[in-house]
């Protein structure tokens, strides 16, 4: 019995490196292409098809012999050469970078020797002989070739897509199996591959869904948690800014949504917003927040996408109909940050410190705090803002928290984080939105397991405030609750720009957070809020 190890290696932009350019060498390098290795090539001369894919770029060559160094960093080395000598060097070189060897000519010196390989699709059929007879090798997978037909592929691609749903449909890993069982050996594969081609999917599919049917109907299938997984094999597409911090985010929601629906697929699509295309004006000047969102909520209008991952901050008021903000997940830090150079707290800067922040929220409670700072707008994402900070020469920004961590950019050292009531943060800041359509039962199920139930509570009572406020970005209002013990508290906030005088009130309650947020508005107005807030 031989003692070598199968296995299917994925060499995906792996380096390898093949010494010779003849046929072997050439056979060896189309599949390794094929797999998607970056190949070199060394050797004199090469093949008209080594040649070829060469000048397509496809592969490097060095045109000359082999020499020592040649596996400096290489996992894998095919030497095709038909030299003795050579794959001597070659193989004591190998021993030393503990690069892995296939020598054409002398399987005893061979770390691994290639199969013959039979692809349909993604079904591979390998054969191998043990080094005793390549071309028997051969000679089977030219027979195996008979039996599995181009036909093989279709019918795999749709198992697989049977079983990625049967993972989301099924709970029970034995009904789920019987499944798969009755498919494969009851017939109807086989039943399946006696069909035209474009017709193996749709029967598959078909005999499957019954299948599920049954299952649910007898088996112990019937549960809720079963109902609320996903109904058919489907792809989710999540809509995002293109931002760093928004893809960050973005693929956050993705992690978690895979974590909880094992299989499902998911993809995100990138969508510009007016608001990432003008950088250079003031928010308020542009025409409002809805400026971030506007677009990929077209985008879940048209079906583009599914599922639009929005930081809470930038989404004004409520959802336009059709649409419904169905999950907030767990809040990240609400916090603003007062980023330095050097660390400095906001009491050390010097006199008259030039602060970068186009809030009017941020403005406000600055100049509260330091009445003399100058206040300059910056704009971007947070990297070109420290990048502006730097360049021009700025004391300090304000930015949130939130997005300071998701990105990996905190520290402690030199960003200073505010109390929540020292610097009342913006209405949902460090919270995110999962909205979706409205009618869109599936994506419903999906999604709504990332609702995090404080985070929303919250985030309804500082929006609930807002509301009532008809705040928008041109209004410096702030507002932040929490949960202490069941029971929501929540501060609110409006100020003046000019004098960064602050008019707060809090209220705590156990009942609806948009209640509470909407009595702390009242209240703020009753004490001449009114007055204060400069409306366009
Ligand atoms: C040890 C191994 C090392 C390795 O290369 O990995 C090796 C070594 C050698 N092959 C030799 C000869 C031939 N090799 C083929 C064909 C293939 N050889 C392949 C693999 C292997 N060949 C590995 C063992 C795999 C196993 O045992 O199953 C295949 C399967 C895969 C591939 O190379 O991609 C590919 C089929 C591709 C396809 O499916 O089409 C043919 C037939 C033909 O070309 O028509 C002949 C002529 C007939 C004959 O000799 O049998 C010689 C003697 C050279 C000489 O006489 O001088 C040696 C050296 C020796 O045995 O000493
Ligand atoms: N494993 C397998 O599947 C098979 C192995 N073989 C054996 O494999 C070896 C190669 O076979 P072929 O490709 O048909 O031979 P070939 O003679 O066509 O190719 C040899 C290649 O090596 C290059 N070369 C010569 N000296 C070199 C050096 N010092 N450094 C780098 N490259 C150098 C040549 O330029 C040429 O491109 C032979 O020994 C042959 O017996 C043959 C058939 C199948």
């Amino acid at each position: 019995m031989s003692g070598y190890f199968p296995m299917m290696m994925q060499l995906n932009k792996k380096k390898c490196v093949v010494i010779g350019g003849g046929i072997v060498a050439e056979r060896k390098v189309t599949a390794l292409l094929e797999s998607k290795a970056e190949v070199t090539v060394i050797s004199p001369e090469i093949t008209e098809k080594i040649q070829k894919s060469y000048e397509k770029g496809s592969l490097k060559w060095e045109k000359r012999g082999y020499r020592s160094g040649d596996f400096d960093k290489i996992p894998f080395a095919f030497i095709a050469v038909g030299d003795e000598n050579v794959n001597k060097r070659c193989r004591q070189e190998a021993n030393k970078t503990n690069t892995l060897l296939n020598i054409a000519d002398q399987p005893d010196q061979c770390d691994f020797m290639l199969p013959a390989v039979l692809r349909q699709g993604d079904l591979l059929l390998t054969v191998c002989t043990s080094g005793k007879s390549p071309m028997l090798a051969k000679k089977i997978k030219q027979d195996l070739m008979q039996t599995y037909g181009k036909s093989y592929s279709i019918v795999l691609d749709t198992l697989g897509e049977i079983r990625q749903d049967a993972f989301l449909q099924i709970a029970n890993q034995k009904n789920r199996q019987e499944i798969f069982r009755q498919l494969i050996y009851d017939g109807m594969v086989e039943k399946a591959l006696t069909l035209p081609v474009q017709e193996v999917e749709t029967f598959l599919m078909q005999e499957y869904k019954e299948l599920v049917l049954s299952t649910k109907e007898h088996g112990s299938e019937k549960g809720s948690e079963i109902e609320k997984r996903r109904k058919a094999v489907k792809k989710l597409i999540i809509g995002s800014r293109g931002s760093r911090l928004a893809l960050i985010q973005a693929k956050w929601v993705q992690e978690k949504l895979q974590e909880a629906h094992h299989g499902l697929k998911i993809d995100i699509k990138i969508i510009k917003t007016k608001g990432d295309i003008i950088l250079d004006r003031t928010l308020d000047k542009v025409g409002g927040k809805g400026l971030f969102v506007k677009e990929i909520q077209n985008a879940l209008f048209d079906g583009s996408i599914d599922l639009a991952v929005h930081s809470m901050k930038d989404v004004p008021g409520e959802s336009p109909e059709g649409l419904k903000m169905v999950a907030i997940p767990e809040r990240e830090d609400a916090r603003d940050v007062l980023v330095t150079a050097d660390g400095k707290s906001w009491k050390e800067l010097r006199d008259k410190p030039v602060i970068g922040t186009s809030s009017m929220r941020r403005q406000a409670q600055m100049k509260a705090l330091r009445p003399d700072s100058q206040i300059v707008p910056i704009r971007g994402n947070i990297e070109t803002r420290m990048q502006k900070m730097k360049d021009q020469h700025m004391d300090g920004i304000l930015l949130a928290a939130a997005g300071l961590i998701r990105s990996g950019y905190f520290n402690e050292k030199y960003h200073f984080a505010f109390s929540e009531e020292a610097f009342i943060p913006a209405v949902g800041q460090g919270a995110l939105g999962c909205e979706i359509r409205e009618d869109d039962v599936e994506t419903t199920g999906i999604v709504k397991v990332l609702d995090d139930m404080e985070s929303r509570r919250r985030v309804e009572a500082e929006r609930g405030f807002l509301n009532h406020l008809e705040g928008d970005c041109h209004v410096p209002v702030g507002a932040f609750a929490w949960i202490e013990e069941k029971k929501l508290t929540i501060l609110g906030m409006v100020a003046c720009v000019e004098t960064g005088k602050r008019l707060t009130a809090v209220a705590s309650g156990e009942g609806s957070g948009e209640a509470l947020g909407v009595k702390v508005a009242e209240e703020l107005l009753e004490k001449g809020a009114a007055s204060l807030l400069k409306r366009k």
